[in-house]
């Protein structure tokens, strides 16, 4: 259950100065005219009121007979109308500032949260709690522009409400204290509803992840054939509406206990309005004010109400944005990485791994205990060992995602921790077994991308792609290496998209490992979805240059036995170390291994 987070006013004020505060530097002119706007918008209306005040008092007095007052109609009314039109110009430049600003506003305030990712620390990008608050910081930053608007908003309620409220005043003192008084009971029911509503949410964050987990993981086109052939869509349809009707009845129920309290503040409201106007019928009658002032004041008093009426709604509507905002603060707080300060700018000659141990963050149990191992320039070496033996991450140690617990890696006598890291990945070309699928692009940019910084290189693309014996399948597709590597991904001229086999991708894949010609190469189960055949020439290309370091993990014993050390690796040490024909000979574990393979 994640924690609740309750917010005091003041907080929520601090809140609300830093959604201020970064708007004004992504769009400083937008703050300005949204302020404007605010201004604008609350006097605007009221100063036409007030004109059309004047208005009917002076037809009444025309009406009557009264010299001049014809004329002075005329005039108020023109002037009312004039203000009508600046309205109408306004708001159609407002419109088209607030659009700009809500890009502008997005487009940075996004920007920043992705480069602020790419810069933290590597661990965390395993890291559960840390990958949850990117989550919510991405949510809170795709809705930031509509937060800044419901701010304005919520300035231009309060002006509003406190112009109408010392305008009311200007007519009698005691109209202003009447409307505050008359507002108290809708503020109290809004109020309460929006706690009501936000423990409930709050109750029920699981449930939503769940509810929103069924439906876009399962409830998709390609998940639907598989789903019908279990029979699990109608339990799925079921769990699904049992979760949403836990959050949104819940909701539904708390407006339903409201109806009453919420009628009853409504007609409090409505009892000060029409006492108010009979007040001013009364004043009117007995010839205390002119005739026009009915209208000046009814007009104030729905303003006024309306209001506050809107600010209470805007207030509390902020309530679960406010929680996200905090949640941005503390993703953005997020210490960047350490990059080491040593600079790296020539290929290694030695990489040596001394008696390290890890264990993973928030683990109690080390996954690797005392491991020792050096690896030269050119040399290629294997890594093997059952499911869970610590491969894996001993190449995230190697790769400096993570930090020896104890011992250290070092490269060319310097600590890895001490290099900056950029150099020392600028060195390597790593394949994980869980790589990234770019499929809303097309074949040429999965290669491509394993060198960005540089141009497109034809010879250098063409290679890579034979090496990974990915040239005959790529050419085949409809639209050749161009083709979007994702059937629902329509081309210009209608031509669909293709979808790619698993051994495809990892072939895509190792291309894209080749093309970026790093010095060190490593590679985690880089063929496990290749057939054999092929397999054999991969392995076979990869072990006959002898221009890079190699460090392969596989499974696939008879793939690494040309390897110039084989490290056997067992519950995080390492168990054997050898050539294949002394670890054959030495009729240990990788003997035992390989024999089970033969079979
Ligand atoms: N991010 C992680 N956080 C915590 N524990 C982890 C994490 N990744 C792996 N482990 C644990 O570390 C141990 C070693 O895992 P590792 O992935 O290094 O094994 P492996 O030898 O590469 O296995 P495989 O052959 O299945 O890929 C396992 O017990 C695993 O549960």
């Amino acid at each position: 259950m994640p924690a609740v987070v309750e917010l005091s006013v003041q907080k929520k004020l601090v809140a609300l100065w830093r959604v201020a505060k970064t708007t004004y530097r992504a769009a400083p002119l937008a703050v300005f005219v949204k302020l404007l706007n605010a201004l604008i918008d609350a006097i605007l209306p009221i100063v036409t009121a007030y004109f059309a005040a004047l208005s009917t008092t002076a037809l009444a007095d025309a009406f009557a007979g009264k010299a001049g007052s014809a004329e002075m109609a005329t005039t108020y009314v023109i002037i009312t109308a004039a203000i009508g039109m600046v309205q109408v110009a306004w708001s159609s430049i407002e419109r088209y500032i607030a659009e700009l600003a809500r890009y502008q506003i997005d487009a940075a305030v996004s920007d920043q949260l992705h480069l602020h990712f790419s810069r933290i620390e590597f661990w965390r990008y395993d890291d559960k709690s840390t990958a949850d608050l990117f989550d919510k910081a991405q949510n809170f930053a795709y809705f930031f522009s509509r937060f800044f608007d419901t701010i304005a908003q919520m300035i231009s309620s309060i002006i509003q409400a406190i112009i109408a409220m010392i305008a009311l005043t200007t007519i009698n003192v005691w109209l202003g204290a009447v409307i505050l008084v008359a507002v108290i009971p809708s503020m109290w029911v809004q109020l309460a509803l929006s706690r009501l509503s936000s423990a409930h949410w709050k109750k029920n964050v699981e449930t939503r992840r769940r509810m929103s987990q069924i439906r876009w993981s399962s409830f998709q086109a390609k998940n639907f054939a598989e789903l019908r052939m279990y029979g699990i869509v109608s339990h799925l349809i079921a769990w699904h509406a049992r979760l949403r009707d836990i959050d949104k009845k819940g909701q539904i129920d708390y407006e339903r206990k409201y109806i009453t309290k919420r009628l009853g503040a409504q007609l409090f409201e409505a009892a000060a309005e029409l006492g108010i106007l009979l007040y001013i019928v009364g004043e009117i009658i007995a010839r205390r004010q002119p005739i026009g002032q009915f209208v000046y004041a009814q007009s104030l008093v729905t303003r006024a109400l309306s209001s506050v009426g809107s600010l209470i709604n805007q207030y509390s509507s902020m309530d679960e944005d406010l929680a996200t905002l905090f949640d941005y603060d503390a993703f953005m707080a997020i210490p960047t990485g350490e990059q080491g300060r040593t600079s790296l700018t020539v290929s290694p000659k030695i990489i040596s791994v001394e008696n390290v141990w890890f264990a993973y963050p928030n683990a109690e149990q080390e996954v690797l205990h005392d491991i020792s191992l050096s690896i030269k320039r050119h040399q290629h070496i294997a890594i093997v060992g059952e499911n869970g033996a610590g491969k894996s991450t001993l190449i995230k140690l190697l790769l400096g995602l993570y930090e020896p617990s104890r011992g250290a890696i070092t490269i060319d006598g310097v600590d890895l921790r001490e290099i900056k890291k950029t150099d020392w990945h600028r060195q390597l070309g790593v394949l994980h077994q869980d790589f990234v699928q770019y499929w809303y692009t097309n074949a040429r940019d999965n290669v491509r991308f394993g060198d960005i910084d540089s141009d497109f290189n034809q010879a250098r693309y063409r290679q890579a792609l034979d090496r990974a014996e990915a040239r005959s399948f790529v050419e085949k597709l409809p639209k050749g290496d161009l083709t979007n590597l994702d059937k629902w991904l329509e081309h210009d001229d209608g031509t669909p998209g293709v979808d790619l086999s698993g051994g495809q991708w990892q072939r895509l894949a190792l291309a894209r490992n080749f093309y970026r010609q790093s010095p060190i190469v490593i590679l985690d189960e880089p063929t496990s979805a290749i057939d054999a055949l092929a397999e054999s020439r991969i392995f076979s290309h990869l072990f006959k240059d002898k221009q890079h370091t190699l460090i392969m993990i596989s499974h696939r014993l008879s793939t690494i036995e040309r390897a110039d050390v084989i490290y056997m690796m067992k519950d995080g040490r390492i168990a054997e170390s050898g050539t294949h024909q002394e670890l054959v000979a030495l009729k240990g574990e990788y003997f035992r291994m390989f024999k089970d393979q033969l079979r």
